[in-house]
């Protein structure tokens, strides 16, 4: 119960800044924020996805991610557009293909792409490998499809997401509904106590694949590529929030400034 209650009250949190689940409201939420009193988190998010932008070149086709980090990519994006930028997009969420929308960010999929140049998304935590946790805002299996299709992955993240070491955040792993008390069951074996995801209203939340996602408070993970292997070969699980070995820069936003972490 008191885990149920942590999950709903991150849901809360991340609704209240932007990276949840059902933004309805988002985008007038966060011109009033810019416009009167913007925290140093958000001036470090909106630093970081401003950024990114910078690396999109003309012609560019983009993987875009999902978040309230990647909204501010999403939205300097679409005035640089604007301004005559060519390039298109496949978004990592409904809620991203809604602001592209919004933005006027041109937008393909994988029918017409094979490949693409750039992929820009956050994170909940990067470590100092550059080993990612994703998926708070459950949108973590399209964006690893996305990230896996790019010739680049860039990671955008406001400076409170790095960590010596991956696991504070519980682990979102997303698993088929068929059966899911069976897939938690496997998942307990090793050695956590996975909570079904649910939404503001209570009700289990149901990524855009239509499935479920169980968030795992694992406290420290050693062995991420080992772990998400672990949970990957279960019946029943979709995939992981680690990801691993994917990152190719790191933009780490601060509330004044930028650092920029590559090869
Ligand atoms: O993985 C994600 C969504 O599935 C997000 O990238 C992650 O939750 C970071 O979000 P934010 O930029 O709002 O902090």
């Amino acid at each position: 119960m008191l885990q149920d209650q942590v999950v709903s009250t991150y849901h809360v949190t991340k609704l209240d800044e932007r990276g949840g689940i059902e933004l309805t409201q988002l985008t007038n939420d966060l011109y009033a924020k810019e416009r009167f009193n913007m925290k140093d988190q958000d001036n470090a998010k909106k630093n970081a996805g401003e950024a990114s932008v910078s690396l999109i070149e003309n012609g560019m086709t983009v993987g875009l991610g999902t978040g309230s980090t990647v909204y501010w990519m999403m939205r300097k994006l679409g005035e640089r557009v604007a301004n005559g930028l060519e390039v298109q997009g496949i978004p990592s969420s409904r809620q991203t293909e809604a602001w592209a929308n919004e933005f006027g960010v041109p937008l393909t999929d994988f029918s017409q792409v094979k490949e693409l140049d750039l992929a820009i998304d956050g994170a909940d935590e990067v470590d100092q490998q550059w080993q990612l946790i994703k998926g708070g805002g459950g949108a973590l299996v399209r964006e690893k499809i996305i990230a896996a299709a790019a010739r680049k992955f860039v990671v955008i993240v406001d400076d409170s997401k790095t960590v010596t070491q991956l696991g504070a955040f519980p682990l979102p792993v997303e698993i088929l509904p068929f059966g899911w008390e069976m897939t938690t069951a496997r998942i307990v074996e090793l050695g956590v106590t996975p909570v079904i995801r649910r939404n503001d209203a209570n009700d289990i939340f149901v990524s855009d694949n239509s499935n479920y996602i169980v968030d795992c408070r694992f406290g420290s993970i050693t062995d991420p590529k080992t772990l998400h292997q672990q949970l990957k070969q279960l019946t029943g699980v979709v995939d992981t929030g680690l990801f691993v070995d994917m990152s190719d820069k790191v933009i780490i936003g601060h509330p004044d400034r930028t650092e920029t972490l590559s090869e």
